[in-house]
């Protein structure tokens, strides 16, 4: 192998560690975040929500089980939960240069340097995340070859940039989801597909209020919830209607701001496999799968709608749900992938809602 060249993390703040680089070669400009789980590597680095951020992963040995292949089925990438890598960087601890799974089909630096995505091993990314933690989320550079300008995701509608352009349709079952896609993860429509639906895939900025599907689905997405206008606008009009909806993490925030609730950023974020969230007015538990960095103000959810869960680490809004109407949402992932599967029922939920409406 080649002699390693030397990647400095440099912070918003003037703090710098050193690393090496282990991915393409090229500097690079995001939002630094820290993700806690400890598997799902090729699942994290194509969630669409990571888009304009540079992920640190505290679980220290990473690559150990390669990449699987991009085998797709039925229009939809089988292991992966997007058509390519998100992240702006990855940042590890221990690079496992050799790597064993059945389903790897090359290594992660091989699929990084494919990518052009800069990886950073051998820094010490657990005192990293502890700065995180304190200071909260910030910007960061990783140099390699050259020296970016900052840059700051938080500012941009980054939805656009990871939405389909035009509507595509997965399955052909009896139930017909209207998706709107802000940068959906491929189990999202894995999930609803298992159940019976025909998923129409549409455009963030899609007028879905002036079509006739049995339900509508709100999808995760990248950066602020405030920069996707056009969704919340369209959203305001399906609220004035009875069809189902259903919102996942950035569907969630959209959800919340149409009805009228106000969203805010959170200090570092939420982004592991094991956070524990509560329904509200009972004794259930769960332990879920989440990535994201705002989180929908609880004290400004309108009398009409109630908090459905809420974290038990931090007290923050974890989804919400109408009072009367069929609307619901989660800032969790239920369809996790990877993660625990725990809340998958939120899916048969949001059907049965549908098939009820219809029936009755
Ligand atoms: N996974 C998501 O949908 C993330 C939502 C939003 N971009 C956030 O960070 O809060």
């Amino acid at each position: 192998m080649k002699q390693e060249r030397i990647a400095k993390i440099v912070l918003e703040n003037g703090m710098e560690f050193t690393g090496k680089s282990f991915g393409y070669e090229q500097s690079v400009s995001g939002e630094v975040v820290f993700n806690t789980a400890m598997t799902g590597y090729p699942e994290s680095l194509t969630d669409p929500s990571y888009k304009g951020q540079i992920l640190v992963s505290t679980y220290p040995l990473i690559g150990n089980y390669g990449v699987p292949a991009p085998k797709k089925n039925e229009g939809l990438h089988t292991y992966y939960e997007s058509d390519r890598i998100h992240v702006s960087a990855l940042i590890i601890s221990d690079y496992s240069f050799n790597y064993h799974h059945w389903n790897a089909a090359k290594s992660l630096q091989e699929w990084l340097i494919e990518h052009k995505i800069p990886g950073v091993y051998d820094v010490d990314t657990r005192a990293l995340t502890q700065i995180l933690r304190e200071k909260g989320t910030m910007l960061g550079k990783i140099l390699i070859e050259g020296d970016p300008d900052w840059y700051d995701p938080s500012g941009e509608n980054l939805v656009k940039t990871v939405s389909v352009e035009t509507p595509v349709t997965y399955g052909s079952g009896r139930t017909h989801i209207g998706l709107i896609d802000c940068g959906v993860k491929n189990n999202i429509i894995r999930q609803l597909l298992r159940l019976d639906t025909k998923v129409t895939r549409l455009p963030w900025d899609f007028d879905v209020s002036r079509e006739s599907f049995d339900g509508i689905f709100l999808t995760n997405g990248p950066g602020d919830p405030k920069q996707c206008g056009a969704t919340i606008d369209n959203l305001k009009k399906v609220l004035q209607k009875e069809i189902p909806v259903f919102g996942i993490c950035l569907g969630s925030q959209l959800m919340a701001l149409a009805a009228g609730a106000d969203t805010y950023k959170l200090k570092y974020g939420h982004r592991s496999h094991n956070q524990p969230v509560q329904q509200k007015g009972s004794a259930r538990c769960y332990i879920t799968s989440q990535n994201h960095g705002y989180a929908v103000d609880p004290d400004s959810i309108p009398p009409e709608w109630d908090i459905y869960f809420e974290n038990v680490n931090d007290g923050t809004v974890e989804g919400i749900i109408h009072k009367e109407k069929p609307f619901f949402s989660t800032q969790f992932h239920p369809e996790a992938s990877g993660g625990p599967t725990d809340t998958q029922f939120l899916f048969e939920n949001f059907i049965n809602s549908i098939k009820s409406r219809c029936d009755g």
